[in-house]
């Protein structure tokens, strides 16, 4: 099994085999490409590295040495093109290419994500949405349509999506990401609370926002009492 998690970035392009940035810095690496598009929107050219981790809440000595991943030094006392910057992290992270994102399962976390304006902006263009119950199938979701599940291969093929979101119950998932993986979708997004098997070659990333509430509780209560006198 192979997943994001495990396995660390590779740069695309380049003599030789791609150079691996490891896992949290691609993490920290969308987090300064996020500031440097607000900076692009406002019209700023050149950010110093104090400021761009101080907005992307990071130390400087991290962000530099995140950055010396994706080959890209600042120049002292001038800071960084913040277009250059921004192009060279979006090419590093695979950005730059047409990502196609089918979501299967249209209940209220599918359709939530499917009606999200933000993903478009940031390169992710949802071109279909699926469901198997026959009364969501055929239904409206922003300029969408519902598709058939059964439907899945031709529809993932006719639409060129390159990546899919799982938004599906437990019980089905597994199956419905052998599907998706057969009809040739190499990156997969699941929601669904439940560990899924990939083969080799496939990148499989879990959202598991209990999880994470469950750590932030963990946290929460040690702030609370830090002695654990509890
Ligand atoms: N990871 C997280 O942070 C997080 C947060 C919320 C929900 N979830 C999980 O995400 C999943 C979806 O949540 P929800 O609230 O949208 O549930 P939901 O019940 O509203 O939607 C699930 C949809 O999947 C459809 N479906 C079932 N079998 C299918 C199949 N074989 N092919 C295609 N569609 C199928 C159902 O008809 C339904 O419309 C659940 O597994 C839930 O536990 C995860």
């Amino acid at each position: 099994m192979t997943s994001l998690e495990s396995s660390p970035h590779a740069v695309p392009g380049g003599a030789g085999p791609a150079k691996q940035i490891p896992p949290a810095a691609v993490a920290r690496l969308t987090i300064y490409l996020r500031a440097l598009t607000a900076l692009l929107a406002e019209g700023v050219d050149r950010v110093s590295s104090e400021s761009l981790a101080e907005a992307s809440g990071v130390s400087p000595s991290t962000l530099r040495k995140d950055l010396s991943h994706v080959g890209s030094y600042g120049t002292r006392g001038v800071g960084y093109d913040v277009q250059y910057l921004n192009r060279h992290i979006a090419a590093a992270l695979g950005l730059t290419h047409d990502w196609k994102v089918a979501i299967v399962g249209a209940g209220n976390l599918g359709r939530a994500l499917a009606r999200y304006g933000g993903f478009e902006s940031r390169g992710f263009e949802v071109v279909a949405i699926f469901d198997a119950d026959q009364m969501v199938v055929g239904s409206e979701v922003g300029w969408l349509r519902v598709s058939d599940a059964a439907n899945l291969e031709p529809v993932l093929q006719r639409t060129g999506a390159n990546m899919a979101v799982l938004a599906l119950p437990a019980a089905v998932a597994q199956d419905v990401c052998d599907r998706v993986i057969a009809a040739g979708v190499r990156s997969i997004l699941s929601f669904a609370p439940v560990v899924l098997q990939v083969p080799p070659g496939v990148n499989l990333r879990k959202v598991d926002m209990a999880t994470e509430l469950q750590i932030l509780a963990y946290h929460a209560q040690r702030a609370q009492d830090p002695a654990g006198t509890d």
